[in-house]
């Protein structure tokens, strides 16, 4: 499956995945947590990663710079700049982490050493990357902190003595200290409060256009990333589903998983917003176990016959848009691709209503 697009585009992206698939090895057998995945972020461009708890999101921000555990078989190609990050020598590794690309982890209070001042945490990447003499670290440092927003004495201070926010935004001083290419945001405001997620969203949000950074940010909330991104991907039981432009996969869904999440996460500000929350009902598969065809038709309110048959692959579904349902194909691509036609009454909702088969044309107004 590709959502890579064709070569010569995929030469001019600074990330592109090609075909990643992560498995782990356990005491109770092989979890194939991300198969055949392929991703690409623009020079300068916001790529979201969307999809529910186990799709495979943090899997694949690890993979990105080899931080999987051992137990982790991973196979496909990682270009970061054209260089394959699975196949790099361990030194050329360490040069690009933190200085070609860094990642802002969710809950900062467990990635940051709580008994080490931030000031020094934030130096260490710049002394490990960066021949700097004291002083100019201390000054770099100085500068990082007014740049996500924190007062320079803050450096003396210990992580328990700043609110989740700022230490957010330290982890986000650690991010930038060594002026990478790309950012990777694994939820990068999980742990926070809805004002302040919004204030650290904008922060990296503006921090990373202001660099000319590109950025892979990954979020269960799908109007998150379509207010932050470029480009989304939407992701189920390890596989990308849906992509195309961000706005356009939040507003018109092609896929019906993305349809659910979208309805599960209404914008803020957004006349769609007054729509109640819609919660979608199941649970992911267990990645060991999947079902048969697609992986979201026991869930999928449109699911036909010919779903259990066929295992979609990302299909064209409009302009610089994919989306991986058989519902985005006319008959005669269908016949084409050797799968089954679609019968000739719908057995569920049609494919354009939403996922919980409401009327799109009677939205649920919250009164
Ligand atoms: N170290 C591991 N060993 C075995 N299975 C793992 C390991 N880490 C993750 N998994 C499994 O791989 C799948 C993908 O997990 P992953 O954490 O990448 O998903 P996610 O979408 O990031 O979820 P969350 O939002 O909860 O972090 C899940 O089924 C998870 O249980």
């Amino acid at each position: 499956m590709s959502t890579g697009g064709n070569d010569a585009a995929q030469r001019t992206n600074f990330l592109a995945v090609e075909d990643l698939s992560v498995t782990y090895r356990t005491g109770s057998g092989d979890v194939p947590a991300v198969r055949g995945v392929d991703l690409a972020v623009a020079p300068g461009t916001k790529l979201g990663v969307a999809g529910e708890s186990g799709c495979g999101k943090s899997t694949i921000a690890l993979a990105l710079l080899r931080l999987l555990p051992s137990t982790a078989r991973m196979s496909g190609r990682i270009l970061l700049d054209g260089e394959d990050v699975l196949t790099m020598k361990w030194g050329r590794l360490r040069a690009v982490r933190w200085a070609g690309a860094s990642i802002v982890f969710q809950g900062a209070m467990h990635s940051l050493n709580a008994v080490r001042r931030i000031g020094d945490q934030i130096a260490e990447p710049i002394l490990l990357h960066e021949q700097r003499t004291p002083a100019e670290v201390r000054t770099r440092v100085s500068a990082l902190l007014e740049q996500v927003g924190l007062p320079q004495q803050r450096a003396a201070a210990y992580p328990h003595e700043l609110s989740g926010g700022q230490r957010q935004r330290v982890m986000i001083a650690m991010a930038l200290a060594c002026n990478p290419r790309l950012i990777i945001a694994d939820e990068p405001t999980t742990a926070l409060d809805v004002m302040i997620q919004a204030q650290i969203l904008r922060l990296i949000s503006g921090l990373v256009s202001d660099h000319g950074i590109s950025m892979l940010m990954i979020s269960h909330d799908l109007s998150v990333l379509a207010d932050t991104c470029d480009r989304l991907a939407v992701m189920y039981a390890g596989r990308v589903v849906e992509e195309g432009a961000a706005h356009e996969v939040f507003s018109t869904p092609r896929h019906p998983y993305s349809e659910a999440l979208s309805a599960a996460f209404p914008r803020i500000g957004d006349p769609a917003s007054r729509r109640r929350p819609r919660g979608l009902p199941g649970d992911p598969p267990d990645p060991a176990a999947l079902p048969a065809g697609c992986s979201f038709r026991p869930r999928c309110p449109a699911a036909q016959d010919r779903c259990a048959e066929t295992d979609p692959a990302l299909w064209r579904a409009g302009a610089e848009r994919r989306a991986a349902c058989v519902h985005v194909l006319s008959d005669e691509q269908a016949v084409e691709l050797g799968v089954p036609p679609a019968p000739a009454a719908p057995s569920a909702a049609p494919p354009d209503r939403p996922a919980n088969g409401a009327d799109p044309a009677q939205p649920e107004e919250i009164r």
